[in-house]
C-alpha cells in the first residue's frame, strides 16, 4: 500500500502509553466490575463525567455540571443525537472548506444545509448572517482543515449572532484544541457563552486514539431536558471498560503527562518537517495554519493541479490528501494545497518523504 507519512488521520501507536493505560483498565476492572453487569446511564458513568467536567474546566475553561455531559462513541454519532433534539426544519450552517465527513452525515439525516465561508480567522460573520442558518458547526480552536485560530472578538461576534434569534445555536467542535505550539490557548466559546447558546463537542481520538472511540459534548441546561425527555431510552454507545480507565488514567495524572510528552515531540516533529520543506521546496511554498494541531496546509505556487500531485505521489507509492476534499461546494480557483499531517512521521522517515513529495511535485 502507498505510503501514510503525511497522514492527517492517524495517530502514532508508539507515542500511546499502552501500559499505563493497561494498567489503569486492571485497576478500573478490578475496583468497578461490577458496573459491567448492568447498563448504565445513556449519557455514561456518572463518575466518569465528573472527571471529564473537571478536566474541561481546568483545560478549556467549559464551565458546565456532569449532568450536561454526553459520552459518546464518535462526533458523528453525537451529532445524530444532538439532530433529533434540533427542530427538523433546522438549518445547519457549515464551514468551507471544513469537516467533510459532518456534511455528509447531516446529509445522510436529509438536514438542510448551508455552506460558510471562512477566513484567516475562521468563520466570516457577514456570511453567517447573510446565510438562514440557524446552527453553525464551527471549529475555532483550529479550523479544520485550514488551521486558523478564532480571535476573541470573533468569537463575540458569533455568540451575538446566536443571541441575536430565536432556536440559534453554536456547535462548538474544539477538535484539535490540545496541542498548541505559536499560539496561547483561547479557552472555549463555551466558557465565554453566558445563555445556554453553545453545545460544546470534544474527543480523545487525537490526543489518545481514534480507535478508541471515546467522543463528548456538553448539552446546554434547556437542550439537556429535551435530551432526557426525547432520547433517555438510549444506551451509552461507550465502552464501560473504556470509560473507566480513560477515568483512571486522568485520575492518576497520566493523561496530563502525555498531552505533556506529545505536545514537546510533536513540536518538534512539526519544525523539523517544515524547515526540510522550506529547504527542499524554497519559496515555491508557502506553509499556514501550522500553529496549533497535528497537520498544517502547503500549497504549491506552481503550474500544476492537486489532483496531477496526488496522482504523481500515487505512481511514487506516497499517499497525499489535498484541500479540494475539504470543499462542499465548487473549490475556488487556488494554488494546488496539500493537507500535511506529522503525528505519524517519524524524523527517521522525513527525508524519504520530503524526497517522494518532491518528486510528486516536480517529476
Ligand atoms: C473537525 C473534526 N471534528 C472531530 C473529529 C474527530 O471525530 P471523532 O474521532 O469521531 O471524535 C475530526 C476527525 N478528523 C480526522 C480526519 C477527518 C477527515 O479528514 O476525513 C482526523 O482524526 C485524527 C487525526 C490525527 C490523529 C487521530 C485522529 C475532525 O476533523
Amino acid at each position: 500500500g502507498l505510503k501514510k507519512y503525511f497522514s492527517h488521520m492517524s495517530a502514532d501507536i508508539h507515542m500511546f502509553p499502552l501500559e499505563k493505560w493497561l494498567s489503569c483498565e486492571e485497576q478500573a476492572l478490578k475496583k468497578k466490575k461490577k458496573l459491567l453487569e448492568e447498563y448504565i446511564d445513556p449519557q455514561g458513568v456518572y463518575s466518569v463525567r465528573q472527571t471529564i467536567a473537571r478536566f474541561l474546566s481546568q483545560s478549556r475553561g467549559v464551565r458546565c455540571y456532569p449532568e450536561q455531559i454526553v459520552l459518546g462513541s464518535g462526533t458523528q454519532l453525537l451529532t445524530r443525537q444532538l439532530t433529533k433534539l434540533l427542530p427538523k426544519d433546522t438549518i445547519y450552517g457549515l464551514e468551507e472548506p471544513g469537516y467533510q465527513r459532518m456534511y455528509q452525515l447531516l446529509k445522510s439525516e436529509d438536514r438542510s444545509i448551508t455552506s460558510l465561508e471562512i477566513d484567516w480567522k475562521g468563520i466570516r460573520i457577514d456570511a453567517l448572517q447573510a446565510s438562514m442558518a440557524n446552527v453553525l458547526f464551527t471549529t475555532p480552536s483550529h479550523q479544520f482543515p485550514t488551521g486558523a485560530i478564532m480571535p476573541i472578538s470573533r468569537r463575540i461576534q458569533l455568540l451575538n449572532w446566536a443571541n441575536s434569534a430565536p432556536d440559534r445555536y453554536i456547535v462548538e467542535d474544539d477538535y484539535d484544541s490540545e496541542y498548541k505550539y505559536d499560539a496561547d490557548s483561547i479557552p472555549s466559546l463555551q466558557g465565554m457563552d453566558g445563555a445556554s447558546r453553545v453545545i460544546y463537542m470534544g474527543s480523545f481520538s487525537k490526543s489518545l486514539l481514534p480507535g478508541l472511540r471515546m467522543s463528548y459534548m456538553v448539552l446546554p441546561i434547556p437542550l439537556l431536558e429535551m435530551y432526557r425527555r426525547s432520547l433517555h431510552f438510549l444506551m451509552s454507545s461507550c465502552s464501560t471498560i473504556t470509560q473507566l480507565t480513560l477515568q483512571a488514567f486522568i485520575e492518576t495524572g497520566e493523561y496530563q503527562k502525555h498531552i505533556k510528552k506529545t505536545t514537546k515531540l510533536y513540536r518538534i516533529r512539526r519544525a523539523m518537517l517544515i524547515d526540510k520543506l522550506l529547504d527542499k521546496f524554497g519559496d515555491c511554498i508557502s506553509v499556514e495554519g501550522e500553529k496549533s494541531g497535528l497537520h498544517f496546509l502547503v500549497s504549491f505556487d506552481i503550474d500544476r493541479t492537486e489532483e496531477q500531485i496526488k496522482r504523481q505521489a500515487e505512481e511514487k507509492g506516497l499517499l497525499l490528501y489535498g484541500i479540494s476534499r475539504f470543499y462542499n461546494q465548487s473549490v475556488p480557483p487556488r494554488k494546488p494545497t496539500l493537507i500535511l499531517g506529522f503525528a505519524n512521521m517519524r524524523t527517521t522517515d522525513m527525508d524519504e518523504a520530503v524526497g517522494l513529495l518532491w518528486e510528486a511535485v516536480f517529476n
